[in-house]
């Protein structure tokens, strides 16, 4: 389990993420939400260990971030942050192989290209990695974390997932939250940050709102993202249609059935 406890983080004396605290279990893909500048990414980052929080500890698998060297760290987290930059004329290929280097010499022939296949970054292997679209970098980015987990082991692993979709076109999205989902079962805990409501709604186990440096709600889909919780966060009015007993199924922005319907009177 990853357990973190009141974190607390400050820039420059201003609190960014206030006393938050949360568990991410195995088997569950936890989705963080919030409007622009809610401290989703700085939560993240003291989760994943790039940043030091200022109170609060988070532990791995019941020991502190702090114990772990930082290639131990490698094999039981992956983290894919919301941007990455190359400075080097990598190939995609190189790219995805550096997922391998917390592995050692313990994994197998297929391991890159079932996972290349899998994220269809197969067949960019040989592209210049700083050549390609948005979101093709990010199939890449997201093949090169899914290495670093893909294959079994006997202790619980947690990927984390900076906006891994945010310039994937609608299919890609759908099939990337696919993998997640397949992965899960493989004893590893997932969190994303997502942008996109039904996304979220469609395959989250526990979603968390969070708004200025605060989680608001934290729990299980259909208890935490409920109209009345996403209008507070988001400030926007939001209307969610029931689905079954365990998700909603379509969020829609009224504004945006306005347009609608305005493209329907035209
Ligand atoms: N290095 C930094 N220096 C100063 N302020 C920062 C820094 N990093 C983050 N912040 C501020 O902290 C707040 C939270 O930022 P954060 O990136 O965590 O938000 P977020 O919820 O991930 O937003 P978004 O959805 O836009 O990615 C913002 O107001 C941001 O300007």
């Amino acid at each position: 389990m990853l357990q973190a406890r009141d974190i607390h983080f400050c820039i420059h004396n201003r609190p960014i993420v206030d006393r938050a605290t949360l568990q991410l279990e195995s088997g569950e893909l936890t989705v963080i939400l919030g409007p622009n500048g809610a401290g989703k990414s700085s939560l993240f980052k003291v989760l994943s260990g790039d940043s030091t929080c200022k109170h609060g500890s988070v532990h791995y698998n019941g020991k502190a971030l702090s114990d772990y060297k930082s290639i131990q760290l490698a094999q039981v987290r992956a983290v894919m942050p919301q941007h990455s930059s190359l400075s080097f004329p990598f190939t995609v290929f190189e790219v995805v192989e550096l997922g391998l280097l917390p592995l050692g010499k313990t994994f197998r022939k297929e391991l890159l290209q079932e996972v290349m296949v899998e994220t269809q970054t197969w067949e960019l292997k040989d592209c210049l990695y700083g050549n390609l679209s948005g979101g093709e970098k990010q199939r890449v980015q997201l093949a090169r974390v899914l290495v670093q987990i893909w294959d079994k082991r006997p202790f619980p692993r947690y990927l984390l997932l900076d906006e891994p979709t945010s310039s994937m076109d609608i299919a890609l999205q759908h099939h990337v939250l696919s993998i997640i989902q397949r992965i899960k079962s493989r004893n590893i805990a997932v969190l994303a940050i997502l942008h996109d409501l039904n996304l979220a709604a469609n395959y989250a186990d526990k979603v968390i709102l969070m708004k200025n440096g605060n989680i608001l709600h934290q729990g299980k889909v259909n208890e935490v993202m409920t109209g009345p919780k996403l209008q507070a966060v988001f400030g926007h009015p939001i209307e969610v249609y029931p689905g079954d007993e365990f998700r909603p199924t379509i969020i829609q922005s009224t504004p945006l059935n306005r347009i609608n319907k305005q493209i329907k009177h035209a």
